[in-house]
Protein backbone atom coordinates (compact mmCIF):
# COMPACT_ATOMS: atom_id res chain seq x y z
CA UNK A 1 0.00 0.00 0.00
CA UNK A 2 1.30 3.66 -0.96
CA UNK A 3 1.34 6.69 1.28
CA UNK A 4 0.19 9.59 0.10
CA UNK A 5 2.68 12.01 2.14
CA UNK A 6 0.14 14.85 2.26
CA UNK A 7 -3.21 13.22 2.82
CA UNK A 8 -4.85 14.43 6.25
CA UNK A 9 -4.69 10.82 7.34
CA UNK A 10 -0.96 10.88 8.05
CA UNK A 11 -1.41 14.30 10.35
CA UNK A 12 -0.50 13.65 14.01
CA UNK A 13 -4.12 12.99 15.59
CA UNK A 14 -4.75 15.30 18.45
CA UNK A 15 -6.27 14.29 21.30
CA UNK A 16 -9.19 16.78 20.76
CA UNK A 17 -11.87 15.87 18.35
CA UNK A 18 -13.47 18.37 16.56
CA UNK A 19 -17.31 17.79 16.27
CA UNK A 20 -19.56 17.54 12.84
CA UNK A 21 -20.67 21.28 12.35
CA UNK A 22 -24.25 21.74 11.92
CA UNK A 23 -24.21 23.82 8.87
CA UNK A 24 -25.44 22.02 5.67
CA UNK A 25 -22.35 21.99 4.10
CA UNK A 26 -23.65 19.24 1.73
CA UNK A 27 -25.90 21.70 -0.31
CA UNK A 28 -22.74 23.30 -1.93
CA UNK A 29 -19.97 21.72 -4.11
CA UNK A 30 -16.37 21.80 -5.16
CA UNK A 31 -15.83 24.50 -7.67
CA UNK A 32 -14.32 22.56 -11.12
CA UNK A 33 -10.89 24.26 -11.94
CA UNK A 34 -9.78 24.05 -15.43
CA UNK A 35 -7.05 21.30 -15.45
CA UNK A 36 -3.49 22.84 -16.34
CA UNK A 37 -0.43 19.88 -15.48
CA UNK A 38 1.97 22.04 -17.15
CA UNK A 39 1.37 25.49 -15.11
CA UNK A 40 4.04 27.45 -15.08
CA UNK A 41 2.83 30.45 -12.95
CA UNK A 42 3.84 29.36 -9.45
CA UNK A 43 7.62 29.48 -10.54
CA UNK A 44 6.73 33.42 -11.77
CA UNK A 45 7.89 36.61 -10.06
CA UNK A 46 5.74 39.83 -10.60
CA UNK A 47 8.73 42.06 -11.57
CA UNK A 48 6.76 45.14 -12.52
CA UNK A 49 3.29 46.70 -12.12
CA UNK A 50 0.14 45.94 -14.21
CA UNK A 51 -1.66 48.03 -16.06
CA UNK A 52 -4.30 49.87 -13.64
CA UNK A 53 -7.60 50.37 -14.19
CA UNK A 54 -9.50 52.06 -11.37
CA UNK A 55 -13.64 51.85 -11.27
CA UNK A 56 -14.31 53.29 -8.45
CA UNK A 57 -16.92 55.34 -10.56
CA UNK A 58 -18.59 52.28 -12.14
CA UNK A 59 -18.18 49.28 -10.14
CA UNK A 60 -17.23 50.85 -6.73
CA UNK A 61 -20.43 53.15 -7.20
CA UNK A 62 -23.14 51.08 -8.39
CA UNK A 63 -22.92 48.65 -5.06
CA UNK A 64 -22.96 52.05 -2.67
CA UNK A 65 -25.88 52.51 -0.28
CA UNK A 66 -26.03 55.84 -1.78
CA UNK A 67 -24.11 56.21 -5.13
CA UNK A 68 -21.63 59.24 -5.45
CA UNK A 69 -23.40 62.45 -6.55
CA UNK A 70 -22.36 64.08 -9.46
CA UNK A 71 -19.65 66.23 -6.97
CA UNK A 72 -18.48 63.59 -5.18
CA UNK A 73 -17.78 61.80 -8.63
CA UNK A 74 -15.85 64.59 -9.81
CA UNK A 75 -13.83 64.59 -6.31
CA UNK A 76 -13.37 60.69 -7.05
CA UNK A 77 -12.01 61.43 -10.28
CA UNK A 78 -9.99 64.04 -9.73
CA UNK A 79 -7.99 62.07 -7.06
CA UNK A 80 -7.41 58.92 -9.20
CA UNK A 81 -5.90 61.25 -12.07
CA UNK A 82 -3.70 62.96 -9.51
CA UNK A 83 -2.91 59.37 -7.81
CA UNK A 84 -1.68 58.34 -11.45
CA UNK A 85 -4.51 56.35 -12.50
CA UNK A 86 -4.36 55.94 -16.79
CA UNK A 87 -7.37 54.12 -16.73
CA UNK A 88 -10.60 54.66 -15.11
CA UNK A 89 -13.85 53.85 -15.90
CA UNK A 90 -16.33 56.54 -15.61
CA UNK A 91 -19.81 55.19 -15.48
CA UNK A 92 -22.58 53.10 -17.31
CA UNK A 93 -23.86 55.95 -19.42
CA UNK A 94 -26.97 54.05 -20.92
CA UNK A 95 -27.97 53.63 -17.45
CA UNK A 96 -28.97 56.59 -15.96
CA UNK A 97 -29.28 60.68 -17.21
CA UNK A 98 -26.88 61.18 -13.81
CA UNK A 99 -24.63 58.84 -15.54
CA UNK A 100 -24.38 60.27 -18.61
CA UNK A 101 -24.31 64.31 -17.30
CA UNK A 102 -21.59 62.65 -15.41
CA UNK A 103 -19.39 61.64 -18.65
CA UNK A 104 -20.53 64.42 -20.42
CA UNK A 105 -19.17 67.18 -17.99
CA UNK A 106 -15.99 65.56 -17.71
CA UNK A 107 -15.68 65.94 -21.85
CA UNK A 108 -17.02 69.43 -21.76
CA UNK A 109 -15.00 70.57 -18.93
CA UNK A 110 -11.58 69.31 -20.53
CA UNK A 111 -11.44 67.47 -17.12
CA UNK A 112 -9.69 64.59 -18.35
CA UNK A 113 -5.73 65.30 -19.01
CA UNK A 114 -4.35 63.50 -22.28
CA UNK A 115 -2.78 60.68 -21.11
CA UNK A 116 -6.10 59.31 -19.42
CA UNK A 117 -8.09 57.12 -21.18
CA UNK A 118 -11.72 57.32 -19.81
CA UNK A 119 -13.84 53.80 -20.15
CA UNK A 120 -17.51 53.40 -19.84
CA UNK A 121 -20.07 50.08 -19.75
CA UNK A 122 -22.85 48.54 -21.33
CA UNK A 123 -24.68 46.03 -21.97
CA UNK A 124 -25.10 44.18 -25.22
CA UNK A 125 -28.48 45.71 -26.40
CA UNK A 126 -28.32 48.25 -29.36
CA UNK A 127 -29.91 51.29 -27.96
CA UNK A 128 -27.65 51.52 -24.95
CA UNK A 129 -24.98 50.81 -27.30
CA UNK A 130 -25.89 53.71 -29.11
CA UNK A 131 -26.57 56.11 -25.90
CA UNK A 132 -23.02 54.79 -24.91
CA UNK A 133 -20.58 55.99 -27.71
CA UNK A 134 -23.22 58.99 -28.16
CA UNK A 135 -21.90 60.19 -24.34
CA UNK A 136 -18.39 60.01 -25.57
CA UNK A 137 -18.79 62.54 -28.26
CA UNK A 138 -15.57 64.93 -27.89
CA UNK A 139 -13.26 62.60 -26.04
CA UNK A 140 -9.64 62.60 -26.58
CA UNK A 141 -9.18 58.54 -25.73
CA UNK A 142 -12.18 56.87 -24.90
CA UNK A 143 -12.81 53.13 -24.68
CA UNK A 144 -16.22 50.92 -24.70
CA UNK A 145 -16.62 47.70 -22.41
CA UNK A 146 -18.82 45.53 -23.32
CA UNK A 147 -19.55 42.55 -21.34
CA UNK A 148 -22.28 39.66 -21.48
CA UNK A 149 -22.93 36.58 -18.82
CA UNK A 150 -20.74 33.70 -20.77
CA UNK A 151 -21.92 31.00 -17.50
CA UNK A 152 -23.69 28.17 -18.07
CA UNK A 153 -26.27 29.29 -15.16
CA UNK A 154 -26.82 32.61 -16.64
CA UNK A 155 -27.36 31.18 -19.56
CA UNK A 156 -29.97 29.03 -18.43
CA UNK A 157 -31.64 31.07 -15.91
CA UNK A 158 -30.99 34.73 -16.97
CA UNK A 159 -30.99 34.94 -20.45
CA UNK A 160 -32.31 31.49 -21.75
CA UNK A 161 -29.43 31.27 -24.28
CA UNK A 162 -27.66 28.42 -26.02
CA UNK A 163 -24.09 28.74 -26.53
CA UNK A 164 -24.26 29.70 -29.90
CA UNK A 165 -26.64 32.33 -29.15
CA UNK A 166 -24.30 33.53 -26.54
CA UNK A 167 -21.36 34.00 -28.63
CA UNK A 168 -23.92 35.53 -31.26
CA UNK A 169 -25.16 37.97 -28.46
CA UNK A 170 -21.23 38.79 -27.82
CA UNK A 171 -19.84 39.22 -31.41
CA UNK A 172 -23.11 41.35 -32.55
CA UNK A 173 -22.52 43.41 -29.59
CA UNK A 174 -19.11 43.91 -30.69
CA UNK A 175 -20.09 44.96 -34.23
CA UNK A 176 -22.73 47.51 -32.27
CA UNK A 177 -19.68 49.21 -30.41
CA UNK A 178 -17.55 49.52 -34.11
CA UNK A 179 -20.37 50.96 -35.82
CA UNK A 180 -21.56 53.68 -33.25
CA UNK A 181 -18.01 54.41 -32.57
CA UNK A 182 -17.80 54.87 -36.32
CA UNK A 183 -20.63 57.01 -36.54
CA UNK A 184 -20.26 59.31 -33.63
CA UNK A 185 -16.38 58.80 -32.08
CA UNK A 186 -14.01 59.01 -35.67
CA UNK A 187 -12.10 61.81 -33.96
CA UNK A 188 -11.39 59.85 -30.51
CA UNK A 189 -8.89 57.30 -29.64
CA UNK A 190 -10.90 54.76 -29.69
CA UNK A 191 -10.54 51.27 -27.59
CA UNK A 192 -12.47 48.23 -26.99
CA UNK A 193 -12.82 46.01 -23.90
CA UNK A 194 -14.97 42.57 -23.81
CA UNK A 195 -15.80 40.98 -20.67
CA UNK A 196 -17.00 37.55 -20.20
CA UNK A 197 -19.19 37.89 -17.30
CA UNK A 198 -18.43 35.48 -14.91
CA UNK A 199 -15.33 34.31 -16.35
CA UNK A 200 -14.38 31.90 -13.34
CA UNK A 201 -17.44 30.21 -13.70
CA UNK A 202 -17.83 29.67 -17.49
CA UNK A 203 -15.64 26.79 -18.81
CA UNK A 204 -12.21 28.11 -20.13
CA UNK A 205 -12.56 26.70 -23.12
CA UNK A 206 -16.10 28.07 -23.98
CA UNK A 207 -14.50 31.62 -22.19
CA UNK A 208 -11.71 31.50 -25.35
CA UNK A 209 -14.56 30.07 -27.92
CA UNK A 210 -16.29 33.69 -27.13
CA UNK A 211 -13.36 35.27 -27.00
CA UNK A 212 -11.93 33.98 -30.28
CA UNK A 213 -15.00 34.97 -31.72
CA UNK A 214 -15.10 38.41 -30.69
CA UNK A 215 -11.81 39.17 -31.27
CA UNK A 216 -12.73 38.22 -35.27
CA UNK A 217 -15.19 40.92 -35.69
CA UNK A 218 -12.47 43.42 -33.76
CA UNK A 219 -10.32 42.50 -35.59
CA UNK A 220 -6.61 43.83 -33.47
CA UNK A 221 -3.77 44.67 -34.44
CA UNK A 222 -0.69 46.75 -33.91
CA UNK A 223 -2.18 50.51 -32.65
CA UNK A 224 -5.22 48.24 -32.30
CA UNK A 225 -5.58 45.96 -29.11
CA UNK A 226 -8.13 44.55 -27.70
CA UNK A 227 -8.74 44.42 -23.56
CA UNK A 228 -10.12 41.21 -22.73
CA UNK A 229 -11.59 41.45 -19.34
CA UNK A 230 -11.61 38.08 -17.24
CA UNK A 231 -14.02 38.81 -14.05
CA UNK A 232 -13.92 36.66 -11.44
CA UNK A 233 -17.64 37.91 -11.30
CA UNK A 234 -18.08 35.57 -8.29
CA UNK A 235 -15.02 34.83 -6.14
CA UNK A 236 -15.71 30.93 -6.05
CA UNK A 237 -12.76 29.20 -5.73
CA UNK A 238 -8.85 29.38 -4.19
CA UNK A 239 -6.62 31.82 -6.04
CA UNK A 240 -4.57 29.15 -7.71
CA UNK A 241 -7.52 28.07 -9.47
CA UNK A 242 -7.89 31.18 -10.81
CA UNK A 243 -4.30 31.89 -12.16
CA UNK A 244 -4.72 28.61 -13.80
CA UNK A 245 -7.72 29.61 -15.77
CA UNK A 246 -5.28 32.59 -16.67
CA UNK A 247 -2.30 31.09 -18.14
CA UNK A 248 -4.42 28.50 -20.13
CA UNK A 249 -6.24 31.47 -21.58
CA UNK A 250 -3.07 33.30 -22.25
CA UNK A 251 -2.15 30.11 -24.06
CA UNK A 252 -5.49 29.58 -26.27
CA UNK A 253 -6.37 32.93 -27.28
CA UNK A 254 -5.97 34.24 -30.83
CA UNK A 255 -3.77 37.34 -31.25
CA UNK A 256 -2.25 37.34 -27.86
CA UNK A 257 0.42 40.03 -28.97
CA UNK A 258 -2.72 42.26 -29.15
CA UNK A 259 -4.51 40.94 -26.21
CA UNK A 260 -4.38 43.04 -23.12
CA UNK A 261 -5.91 40.42 -21.10
CA UNK A 262 -7.17 41.80 -18.07
CA UNK A 263 -8.24 40.81 -14.63
CA UNK A 264 -11.50 42.51 -13.01
CA UNK A 265 -11.31 40.05 -9.59
CA UNK A 266 -14.31 40.12 -6.69
CA UNK A 267 -13.43 39.46 -2.67
CA UNK A 268 -16.30 36.88 -2.21
CA UNK A 269 -13.95 34.91 -0.49
CA UNK A 270 -11.80 37.40 0.68
CA UNK A 271 -9.22 36.13 -1.47
CA UNK A 272 -9.05 38.94 -4.05
CA UNK A 273 -5.72 40.41 -3.58
CA UNK A 274 -3.82 37.01 -3.61
CA UNK A 275 -5.97 35.56 -6.69
CA UNK A 276 -5.10 38.77 -8.59
CA UNK A 277 -1.40 38.08 -7.44
CA UNK A 278 -0.99 34.93 -8.50
CA UNK A 279 -2.96 35.89 -12.01
CA UNK A 280 -0.59 38.08 -12.78
CA UNK A 281 1.90 35.76 -12.51
CA UNK A 282 -0.11 33.67 -14.97
CA UNK A 283 0.57 36.02 -17.50
CA UNK A 284 -1.99 38.83 -17.09
CA UNK A 285 -1.27 42.10 -18.52
CA UNK A 286 -3.80 44.31 -16.41
CA UNK A 287 -6.24 44.81 -13.37
CA UNK A 288 -9.57 46.48 -12.38
CA UNK A 289 -10.38 47.52 -9.41
CA UNK A 290 -11.52 49.63 -6.67
CA UNK A 291 -9.78 51.86 -3.67
CA UNK A 292 -10.28 50.07 -0.76
CA UNK A 293 -12.24 47.33 -2.20
CA UNK A 294 -15.23 48.98 -3.04
CA UNK A 295 -17.46 47.31 -5.21
CA UNK A 296 -20.23 44.48 -5.52
CA UNK A 297 -21.03 42.71 -2.35
CA UNK A 298 -17.79 42.07 -0.45
CA UNK A 299 -16.18 44.14 -3.10
CA UNK A 300 -14.06 44.40 -6.07
CA UNK A 301 -9.94 43.65 -5.42
CA UNK A 302 -7.99 46.51 -3.48
CA UNK A 303 -5.88 48.65 -5.20
CA UNK A 304 -4.36 50.26 -2.71
CA UNK A 305 -3.14 46.89 -1.28
CA UNK A 306 -2.25 45.34 -4.57
CA UNK A 307 -0.60 48.59 -4.84
CA UNK A 308 1.41 48.95 -1.97
CA UNK A 309 2.24 44.87 -1.97
CA UNK A 310 4.16 45.63 -4.85
CA UNK A 311 5.99 48.77 -3.15
CA UNK A 312 7.02 46.77 -0.36
CA UNK A 313 8.75 44.15 -2.77
CA UNK A 314 10.56 47.41 -4.25
CA UNK A 315 8.93 47.63 -7.25
CA UNK A 316 6.86 50.96 -8.38
CA UNK A 317 3.40 50.35 -7.98
CA UNK A 318 3.09 53.59 -10.66
CA UNK A 319 0.36 54.87 -8.26
CA UNK A 320 0.89 57.44 -6.08
CA UNK A 321 0.22 56.49 -2.12
CA UNK A 322 2.52 58.88 -0.58
CA UNK A 323 -0.90 60.89 1.52
CA UNK A 324 -2.56 57.52 2.14
CA UNK A 325 -4.68 59.45 4.62
CA UNK A 326 -5.71 62.13 2.11
CA UNK A 327 -6.35 59.47 -0.13
CA UNK A 328 -8.79 57.36 2.61
CA UNK A 329 -10.44 60.66 3.84
CA UNK A 330 -11.76 60.99 0.19
CA UNK A 331 -13.05 57.99 -0.95
CA UNK A 332 -14.51 57.99 2.69
CA UNK A 333 -16.40 61.21 2.03
CA UNK A 334 -16.95 60.00 -1.63
CA UNK A 335 -18.81 56.41 -0.80
CA UNK A 336 -20.25 57.65 2.84
CA UNK A 337 -18.91 54.38 3.83
CA UNK A 338 -15.83 53.72 6.44
CA UNK A 339 -12.68 52.48 6.07
CA UNK A 340 -11.68 49.69 8.83
CA UNK A 341 -9.48 50.43 11.01
CA UNK A 342 -7.46 47.74 10.22
CA UNK A 343 -7.72 47.96 6.49
CA UNK A 344 -4.06 46.96 4.90
CA UNK A 345 -1.70 50.26 5.29
CA UNK A 346 -4.66 52.94 6.14
CA UNK A 347 -6.56 51.91 8.37
CA UNK A 348 -6.13 53.88 11.67
CA UNK A 349 -4.14 51.02 13.73
CA UNK A 350 -2.32 49.15 11.20
CA UNK A 351 0.76 51.24 12.39
CA UNK A 352 0.28 50.72 15.91
CA UNK A 353 1.08 48.17 18.43
CA UNK A 354 -0.21 47.67 21.74
CA UNK A 355 1.47 44.28 22.85
CA UNK A 356 4.60 44.58 24.35
CA UNK A 357 6.76 42.24 23.10
CA UNK A 358 6.04 44.09 19.35
CA UNK A 359 6.67 47.75 21.08
CA UNK A 360 9.87 46.71 22.47
CA UNK A 361 10.97 44.88 18.75
CA UNK A 362 10.18 48.04 17.24
CA UNK A 363 11.28 50.41 19.83
CA UNK A 364 14.63 48.47 19.20
CA UNK A 365 14.21 48.48 15.55
CA UNK A 366 13.74 52.40 15.36
CA UNK A 367 17.25 53.27 17.26
CA UNK A 368 18.60 51.21 15.03
CA UNK A 369 17.88 52.89 11.98
CA UNK A 370 18.14 56.36 13.36
CA UNK A 371 21.93 54.98 14.80
CA UNK A 372 22.44 53.30 11.23
CA UNK A 373 20.60 56.61 9.41
CA UNK A 374 22.95 59.30 11.76
CA UNK A 375 26.19 57.05 11.21
CA UNK A 376 25.60 57.86 6.97
CA UNK A 377 24.66 60.91 7.65
CA UNK A 378 21.20 60.68 6.18
CA UNK A 379 17.75 60.63 7.89
CA UNK A 380 16.00 57.60 8.69
CA UNK A 381 13.73 57.45 5.34
CA UNK A 382 16.87 57.73 3.24
CA UNK A 383 18.28 53.93 4.34
CA UNK A 384 16.29 50.45 3.24
CA UNK A 385 13.53 49.99 5.70
CA UNK A 386 13.69 47.73 8.09
CA UNK A 387 12.13 47.02 11.23
CA UNK A 388 10.15 44.22 13.38
CA UNK A 389 6.41 44.15 12.53
CA UNK A 390 6.51 47.30 10.71
CA UNK A 391 6.15 46.20 6.99
CA UNK A 392 6.70 49.51 5.57
CA UNK A 393 7.77 52.70 6.74
CA UNK A 394 4.72 55.34 7.97
CA UNK A 395 6.23 57.88 6.69
CA UNK A 396 6.38 56.26 2.86
CA UNK A 397 2.36 56.87 3.29
CA UNK A 398 2.56 60.46 4.97
CA UNK A 399 1.61 58.53 8.26
CA UNK A 400 3.88 59.87 11.36
CA UNK A 401 5.58 57.36 13.90
CA UNK A 402 3.18 59.45 16.75
CA UNK A 403 0.88 56.00 16.85
CA UNK A 404 3.14 53.34 16.11
CA UNK A 405 2.94 52.72 19.88
CA UNK A 406 0.38 52.91 21.93
CA UNK A 407 -0.08 51.94 25.34
CA UNK A 408 -2.88 49.72 27.46
CA UNK A 409 -3.05 46.85 29.39
CA UNK A 410 -0.97 44.56 27.20
CA UNK A 411 1.62 47.09 26.87
CA UNK A 412 5.08 46.54 28.11
CA UNK A 413 7.66 48.55 29.23
CA UNK A 414 9.53 49.06 26.00
CA UNK A 415 6.23 51.06 24.17
CA UNK A 416 6.10 53.01 27.60
CA UNK A 417 9.56 53.93 27.64
CA UNK A 418 9.26 54.58 23.64
CA UNK A 419 6.27 57.26 23.89
CA UNK A 420 8.07 58.63 26.99
CA UNK A 421 11.23 59.34 25.09
CA UNK A 422 9.06 60.08 21.72
CA UNK A 423 6.41 61.94 23.65
CA UNK A 424 8.30 63.48 26.56
CA UNK A 425 11.88 63.53 25.79
CA UNK A 426 12.54 61.46 28.81
CA UNK A 427 14.83 58.47 28.06
CA UNK A 428 14.30 56.49 30.83
CA UNK A 429 16.93 53.95 32.40
CA UNK A 430 16.18 50.57 32.09
CA UNK A 431 15.43 49.73 35.52
CA UNK A 432 13.20 52.66 35.96
CA UNK A 433 11.15 51.89 32.94
CA UNK A 434 10.33 48.38 34.60
CA UNK A 435 9.42 49.51 37.73
CA UNK A 436 7.15 52.58 35.79
CA UNK A 437 5.67 50.12 33.78
CA UNK A 438 4.59 48.10 36.89
CA UNK A 439 2.96 51.70 37.99
CA UNK A 440 1.01 52.06 34.54
CA UNK A 441 0.28 48.44 34.62
CA UNK A 442 -1.59 48.83 37.71
CA UNK A 443 -3.26 51.99 35.78
CA UNK A 444 -4.82 49.84 33.37
CA UNK A 445 -5.47 47.35 35.16
CA UNK A 446 -8.03 49.44 37.39
CA UNK A 447 -9.07 51.83 34.61
CA UNK A 448 -8.57 49.36 31.57
CA UNK A 449 -8.49 51.20 28.29
CA UNK A 450 -5.67 53.39 26.48
CA UNK A 451 -3.56 55.57 28.06
CA UNK A 452 -2.47 57.99 25.94
CA UNK A 453 0.71 60.48 25.71
CA UNK A 454 -1.02 63.01 27.86
CA UNK A 455 -2.10 60.55 30.62
CA UNK A 456 0.88 58.57 30.50
CA UNK A 457 2.81 62.25 31.39
CA UNK A 458 0.00 62.75 34.08
CA UNK A 459 0.72 58.67 35.40
CA UNK A 460 4.66 59.28 35.32
CA UNK A 461 4.54 62.91 36.58
CA UNK A 462 2.09 62.23 39.82
CA UNK A 463 4.65 59.31 40.45
CA UNK A 464 7.75 60.83 40.23
CA UNK A 465 7.79 64.08 40.04
CA UNK A 466 4.79 65.98 41.77
CA UNK A 467 5.01 64.13 45.73
CA UNK A 468 6.25 66.87 47.82
CA UNK A 469 5.54 65.32 50.93
CA UNK A 470 6.96 64.73 53.65
CA UNK A 471 10.25 66.03 51.75
CA UNK A 472 10.40 69.59 50.12
CA UNK A 473 13.10 70.39 48.74
CA UNK A 474 13.32 74.59 48.92
CA UNK A 475 16.44 75.89 47.57
CA UNK A 476 20.45 74.18 47.74
CA UNK A 477 23.57 75.57 47.25
CA UNK A 478 26.67 73.36 46.37
CA UNK A 479 30.25 74.19 46.22
CA UNK A 480 33.56 72.14 45.23
CA UNK A 481 35.34 71.76 48.25
CA UNK A 482 38.79 69.82 47.96
CA UNK A 483 38.29 67.05 46.22
CA UNK A 484 34.31 66.60 46.76
CA UNK A 485 31.31 69.20 47.92
CA UNK A 486 30.03 70.83 50.43
CA UNK A 487 26.09 71.15 50.00
CA UNK A 488 23.55 73.03 51.76
CA UNK A 489 20.19 73.10 51.69
CA UNK A 490 16.93 74.25 52.76
CA UNK A 491 13.86 71.67 52.86
CA UNK A 492 10.37 71.45 54.36
CA UNK A 493 10.47 68.40 56.53
CA UNK A 494 7.25 67.21 57.48
CA UNK A 495 5.72 70.85 57.72
CA UNK A 496 9.19 72.14 59.12
CA UNK A 497 11.56 74.25 57.37
CA UNK A 498 15.08 73.20 58.04
CA UNK A 499 18.79 73.68 56.71
CA UNK A 500 20.76 71.18 56.29
CA UNK A 501 24.19 70.46 54.97
CA UNK A 502 26.65 67.67 54.45
CA UNK A 503 29.56 66.48 52.45
CA UNK A 504 30.42 63.67 49.67
CA UNK A 505 31.98 63.12 46.60
CA UNK A 506 29.64 64.80 44.57
CA UNK A 507 26.48 66.94 45.29
CA UNK A 508 24.57 63.90 45.95
CA UNK A 509 26.28 62.11 48.11
CA UNK A 510 26.51 65.56 50.29
CA UNK A 511 22.97 65.83 49.93
CA UNK A 512 22.79 62.43 50.93
CA UNK A 513 24.88 62.59 53.95
CA UNK A 514 22.62 66.36 54.68
CA UNK A 515 20.10 63.78 54.83
CA UNK A 516 20.97 61.70 57.19
CA UNK A 517 20.57 64.36 59.98
CA UNK A 518 16.32 64.15 59.10
CA UNK A 519 17.01 60.94 59.66
CA UNK A 520 16.12 59.61 56.36
CA UNK A 521 18.95 56.74 54.75
CA UNK A 522 19.95 56.27 51.61
CA UNK A 523 21.98 54.84 49.22
CA UNK A 524 22.06 55.55 45.81
CA UNK A 525 23.04 52.73 43.64
CA UNK A 526 22.58 53.96 40.11
CA UNK A 527 22.62 57.66 38.61
CA UNK A 528 21.56 59.04 35.10
CA UNK A 529 21.01 61.94 33.64
CA UNK A 530 20.77 64.05 30.57
CA UNK A 531 19.59 67.35 28.81
CA UNK A 532 15.70 67.38 27.53
CA UNK A 533 16.57 70.24 24.95
CA UNK A 534 19.87 72.23 23.32
CA UNK A 535 20.10 75.53 24.66
CA UNK A 536 21.42 77.77 27.08
CA UNK A 537 17.36 77.55 28.68
CA UNK A 538 17.80 73.53 28.57
CA UNK A 539 15.85 71.50 31.24
CA UNK A 540 17.81 68.34 32.85
CA UNK A 541 16.94 64.88 33.80
CA UNK A 542 18.08 63.02 36.71
CA UNK A 543 16.76 59.35 37.30
CA UNK A 544 18.65 58.22 41.00
CA UNK A 545 18.14 54.04 41.56
CA UNK A 546 17.99 54.44 45.56
CA UNK A 547 18.12 52.23 48.26
CA UNK A 548 15.90 54.14 50.81
CA UNK A 549 15.88 52.74 55.01
CA UNK A 550 17.98 51.19 56.60
CA UNK A 551 18.46 46.54 56.87
CA UNK A 552 15.70 44.65 56.53
CA UNK A 553 13.33 47.67 55.94
CA UNK A 554 15.41 48.46 52.97
CA UNK A 555 13.92 49.16 49.59
CA UNK A 556 14.98 49.59 46.53
CA UNK A 557 13.18 52.50 44.15
CA UNK A 558 13.69 55.14 41.40
CA UNK A 559 13.37 58.82 41.90
CA UNK A 560 13.35 61.31 39.01
CA UNK A 561 13.84 64.96 39.02
CA UNK A 562 13.66 67.91 36.25
CA UNK A 563 15.04 70.93 36.39
CA UNK A 564 17.14 73.55 34.58
CA UNK A 565 20.38 73.15 37.05
CA UNK A 566 21.13 69.51 36.77
CA UNK A 567 22.38 69.39 40.72
CA UNK A 568 19.32 70.23 41.82
CA UNK A 569 17.32 67.93 39.42
CA UNK A 570 19.72 64.95 40.78
CA UNK A 571 19.17 66.02 44.79
CA UNK A 572 15.40 66.38 43.64
CA UNK A 573 15.32 63.13 42.47
CA UNK A 574 16.71 61.78 45.49
CA UNK A 575 14.05 63.68 47.22
CA UNK A 576 11.71 61.99 44.90
CA UNK A 577 12.67 58.44 45.64
CA UNK A 578 12.40 59.48 49.36
CA UNK A 579 8.98 60.79 48.97
CA UNK A 580 7.47 57.80 46.78
CA UNK A 581 8.94 55.45 49.15
CA UNK A 582 6.79 56.97 52.51
CA UNK A 583 3.86 57.00 50.66
CA UNK A 584 4.01 53.20 49.94
CA UNK A 585 4.66 52.70 53.56
CA UNK A 586 2.17 55.09 54.74
CA UNK A 587 -0.05 53.26 52.14
CA UNK A 588 0.71 49.76 53.44
CA UNK A 589 0.01 51.04 56.72
CA UNK A 590 -3.29 52.44 56.30
CA UNK A 591 -4.32 48.75 54.23
CA UNK A 592 -2.92 46.79 57.46
CA UNK A 593 -4.86 49.27 59.92
CA UNK A 594 -2.06 50.74 61.51
C1 LIG B 1 -21.30 42.28 -13.10
C2 LIG B 1 -21.67 43.69 -13.28
O1 LIG B 1 -21.39 44.47 -12.46
S1 LIG B 1 -22.44 44.11 -14.70
C3 LIG B 1 -22.87 45.80 -14.54
C4 LIG B 1 -24.08 45.92 -13.73
N1 LIG B 1 -24.42 47.31 -13.57
C5 LIG B 1 -25.63 47.74 -13.72
O2 LIG B 1 -26.53 46.99 -14.05
C6 LIG B 1 -25.88 49.19 -13.44
C7 LIG B 1 -26.61 49.89 -14.54
N2 LIG B 1 -27.75 49.15 -15.05
C8 LIG B 1 -28.97 49.68 -15.20
O3 LIG B 1 -29.23 50.80 -14.79
C9 LIG B 1 -30.01 48.89 -15.91
O4 LIG B 1 -29.70 47.52 -15.79
C10 LIG B 1 -30.09 49.28 -17.40
C11 LIG B 1 -30.60 50.69 -17.48
C12 LIG B 1 -28.74 49.20 -18.07
C13 LIG B 1 -31.03 48.35 -18.12
O5 LIG B 1 -32.23 48.34 -17.46
P1 LIG B 1 -33.48 47.49 -18.00
O6 LIG B 1 -33.64 47.71 -19.45
O7 LIG B 1 -34.60 47.80 -17.12
O8 LIG B 1 -33.08 46.00 -17.87
P2 LIG B 1 -32.51 45.15 -16.65
O9 LIG B 1 -31.37 45.77 -15.97
O10 LIG B 1 -33.60 44.70 -15.76
O11 LIG B 1 -31.89 44.03 -17.52
C14 LIG B 1 -32.38 42.84 -17.70
C15 LIG B 1 -32.43 42.53 -19.15
O12 LIG B 1 -31.20 42.85 -19.80
C16 LIG B 1 -30.62 41.63 -20.27
N3 LIG B 1 -29.22 41.77 -20.09
C17 LIG B 1 -28.56 41.79 -18.91
N4 LIG B 1 -27.27 41.94 -19.16
C18 LIG B 1 -27.11 42.02 -20.48
C19 LIG B 1 -26.00 42.16 -21.30
N5 LIG B 1 -24.80 42.28 -20.78
N6 LIG B 1 -26.17 42.22 -22.63
C20 LIG B 1 -27.41 42.13 -23.16
N7 LIG B 1 -28.49 41.97 -22.40
C21 LIG B 1 -28.35 41.92 -21.08
C22 LIG B 1 -31.25 40.56 -19.40
O13 LIG B 1 -31.19 39.30 -20.01
C23 LIG B 1 -32.65 41.06 -19.27
O14 LIG B 1 -33.34 40.79 -20.45
P3 LIG B 1 -34.94 40.48 -20.42
O15 LIG B 1 -35.59 41.74 -19.97
O16 LIG B 1 -35.20 40.19 -21.85
O17 LIG B 1 -35.15 39.35 -19.52
C1 LIG C 1 -18.87 44.01 -16.15
C2 LIG C 1 -18.01 43.04 -15.47
C3 LIG C 1 -16.57 43.22 -15.82
C4 LIG C 1 -18.15 43.10 -14.00
O1 LIG C 1 -18.28 44.12 -13.39
C5 LIG C 1 -18.01 41.83 -13.29
O2 LIG C 1 -18.10 40.78 -13.91
O3 LIG C 1 -17.85 41.88 -12.06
Amino acid sequence: MTTNIFSFSTRPQSPLVQSPSPMPYQRYHAFEPVDVPDRTWPTKKITQAPRWLSTDLRDGNQALIDPMTPSRKRKMFDMLVRMGYKEIEVGFPSASKTDFDFVRSLIESDAIPDDVQISVLTQAREDLIDRTAQSLIGAKRANIHLYNATAELFRRVVFKVTEAECIELATRGTELVMRYADKYLSDVEFGYQYSPEIFTQTPTDFAIEVCNAVIDVWQPGVGREIILNLPATVEMSTPNTYADQIEYFGRHINNREFVAISLHPHNDRGTAVAATELALMAGADRVEGCLFGHGERTGNVDLITLGLNLFTQGIDPQIDFSDIDEIRRTVEYCTNLPVHPRHPYAGDLVFTAFSGSHQDAIKKGLEVLEKTAASQGKSLHEIPWEAPYLPIDPHDVGRNYEAVIRVNSQSGKGGMAYLMKSEHKLDLPRRLQMEFSRVVQSHTDSEGGEVSPQQLWEIFSDEYLTLADPLNLVTVKSVANGNGYAITATVVDRGETREISGEGNGPVSAFVDALSLLGYHVRVLDYTEHALSAGGDAMAAAYVETEVGEGDNARVLWGVGLNASIVTASLAAVVSAINRDIRDRDGELATAGV
